[in-house]
C-alpha cells in the first residue's frame, strides 16, 4: 500500500501516483511477516537479500547486482578526528552511484506495471543510473538534465546507456518540473525519487550498515543532501529492521549541504519545521546543486525523529575533504560524496559529534564520475625521457 506521509490517505499499489491529492508526497507502506534475521545471512551480497522487505515482484528483478558495497573502517581519519569511522563505499555500485539500489527496484516496478517509458530528471547520477537499468529491462528512457551542469563521467554514462538525453537551459528543479509534467500526462513512468518505490531501494542502505556492523546502529549516519530521498530512505530501513526487531537502537541522521544549496540545513539550523527553497543554488558538488528537495519533509521528519542534525560546507571544505580521504584512506569519491566527511570535520570541530561516537559516513557516488574536478586537484604528470635515472632523481625526493 502506498500512503501520504501528511494526511495519510491511502492508495493502492499499482496505482501510478507521485503525489497525494493533497499534494504532500507519499511512501510504500511494507508490510513484512515475521522473519528471523539469520534468513539474510546465506544469500547474496545485493540489494535483493532483503527482498521479503521490497514491495515489488522479486521473480521479476531488473538487476545488476547491486548493494553489498564495500563497508570500510577508516582508522587514521577516525583517529585524527576522534571518533570510530566506518565509510560505506557506494560508488561501487554498477553504475558508481547508490541510485542503482533505488533504480533496480524502481525499473523492477515498472516492469511489473507494464509500463514501456521510463524517465528522470538529473544532475547526473540518477540519468546515469536509470539509462543502465532501462537498457537492462527492455525500456525506453527520456532523461532531462541542467545544460552544462552535469559532471562528464555521467553525461556520458547516460548518453552511452541509450537514454535519450535533453539538455535544459535551466537548474535541476527546473527539469524536475518538465519531466514531472510529461509523466503526469501519462508519457512516461517517472523514476526520481518523489516516486516512493525507488526509494524502496535505497533504503537498503540502512539495511547493510546494521548487518555490516553485527546487527547494531552506529551512532551517527552522515550523509549528503540534495533532493533529501537518501537520508529518507536510510532512515526507513533502520526503523523497519528496529521494527522487526533486529537491532535496539538507531542513529542520529546528519545530513551535509554545500552552504549555496542548503535549504534544509538552514532549515534546522534555523530550529524551523518547514523548509524554504533556494533560488539559485551553486556549488561545485553539482550533485547536491538543488534548491527545493522533493523529499524536504520526509528529511525533516527523519533528523527530527533521529534527534540528529545538518550542517553546511563549503565547496573549499568539499574538495579538502575529497582528497584528504582519497589519499589517506585510498577512497576515491566525488564532490558531493566528499561532504560527508567534510561535515563530520566540522561536527567534530564545532563540538556537535561526541569524542568515541561509532559514525558511518555514506560516500554516494565514485571518484570517476567527475574527472574535471579530479584533475584540476592535483599537479599535471611530469615529462620525464625514457632514461629511468630522470624518474629516480625525482622519487629519491618523495
Ligand atoms: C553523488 C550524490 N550524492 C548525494 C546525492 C544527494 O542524494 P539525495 O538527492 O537523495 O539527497 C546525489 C543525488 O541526489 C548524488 O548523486
Ligand atoms: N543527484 C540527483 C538529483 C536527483 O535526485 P533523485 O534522487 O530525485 O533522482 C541525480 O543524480 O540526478
Amino acid at each position: 500500500m502506498i500512503r501520504c506521509i501528511s494526511c495519510g490517505k491511502e492508495y493502492d499499489d499499482d496505482e501510478i501516483i507521485y503525489n497525494c491529492t493533497c499534494g504532500s508526497i507519499l511512501e510504500v507502506e511494507t508490510e513484512v511477516e515475521d522473519i528471523p534475521r539469520e534468513t539474510f545471512e546465506n544469500r547474496r551480497d545485493n540489494i535483493w537479500k532483503y527482498k521479503e522487505f521490497l514491495p515489488v515482484n522479486a521473480d521479476n528483478r531488473v538487476s545488476l547486482d547491486e548493494g553489498g558495497t564495500p563497508f570500510c573502517k577508516c582508522e587514521k581519519i577516525g583517529k585524527e578526528l576522534g571518533v570510530d569511522l566506518y565509510v560505506k563505499v557506494e560508488g561501487s555500485n554498477p553504475t558508481g552511484s547508490f541510485k542503482d539500489r533505488g533504480m533496480s527496484v524502481g525499473t523492477t516496478k515498472a516492469v511489473d506495471l507494464g509500463v514501456n517509458m521510463v524517465g528522470c530528471a538529473s544532475t547526473g547520477n540518477t540519468s546515469a543510473s536509470l539509462s543502465a537499468y532501462a537498457a537492462r529491462a527492455g525500456l525506453k528512457c527520456a532523461v532531462v538534465l541542467p545544460s552544462g551542469k552535469v559532471a562528464l563521467g555521467k553525461l556520458a554514462q547516460a548518453m552511452f546507456h541509450g537514454a535519450k538525453v535533453f539538455a535544459i537551459d535551466g537548474n535541476f528543479d527546473d527539469a524536475l518540473k518538465t519531466i514531472t509534467e510529461l509523466a503526469l500526462d501519462g508519457e512516461l513512468y517517472l523514476l526520481n525519487s518523489i516516486n516512493p518505490f525507488r526509494l524502496e531501494g535505497q533504503k537498503t542502505i540502512g539495511f547493510e550498515l546494521v548487518h555490516d556492523l553485527g546487527w547494531e546502529s552506529p551512532d551517527r549516519v552522515i550523509l549528503p543532501v540534495g533532493n533529501a530521498g537518501n537520508i529518507s530512505a536510510i532512515w526507513k530501513g533502520i526503523t523497519e529492521f528496529r521494527d522487526a526487531g533486529y537491532i535496539k537502537d538507531t542513529p542520529m541522521m546528519t545530513g551535509i549541504q554545500a552552504v549555496n544549496s542548503a535549504p534544509i540545513a538552514n532549515a534546522v539550523k534555523a530550529g524551523e519545521d518547514t523548509v524554504t527553497p533556494v533560488e539559485n543554488p551553486d556549488t561545485i558538488a553539482t550533485a547536491i546543486r538543488i534548491g527545493a528537495p522533493v523529499s524536504s519533509v520526509k528529511a525533516m521528519r527523519a533528523i527530527k525523529e533521529s534527534n540528529g542534525t545538518a550542517e553546511t560546507v563549503t565547496d573549499d571544505e568539499i574538495l579538502d575533504a575529497q582528497k584528504y580521504l582519497a589519499r589517506t584512506e585510498g577512497i576515491g569519491v566525488e564532490p558531493a560524496s566528499a561532504a560527508s566527511i567534510a561535515g563530520l570535520k566540522k561536527l567534530v570541530e564545532n563540538g556537535d559529534v561526541d569524542k568515541g561516537e561509532r559514525v558511518v559516513c555514506i560516500v554516494t557516488g565514485h571518484v570517476l564520475k567527475d574527472p574535471n574536478v579530479a584533475i584540476d586537484a592535483c599537479e599535471d604528470p611530469t615529462p620525464v625521457s625514457s632514461d629511468p635515472n630522470e624518474i629516480r632523481n625525482v622519487i629519491r625526493t618523495l
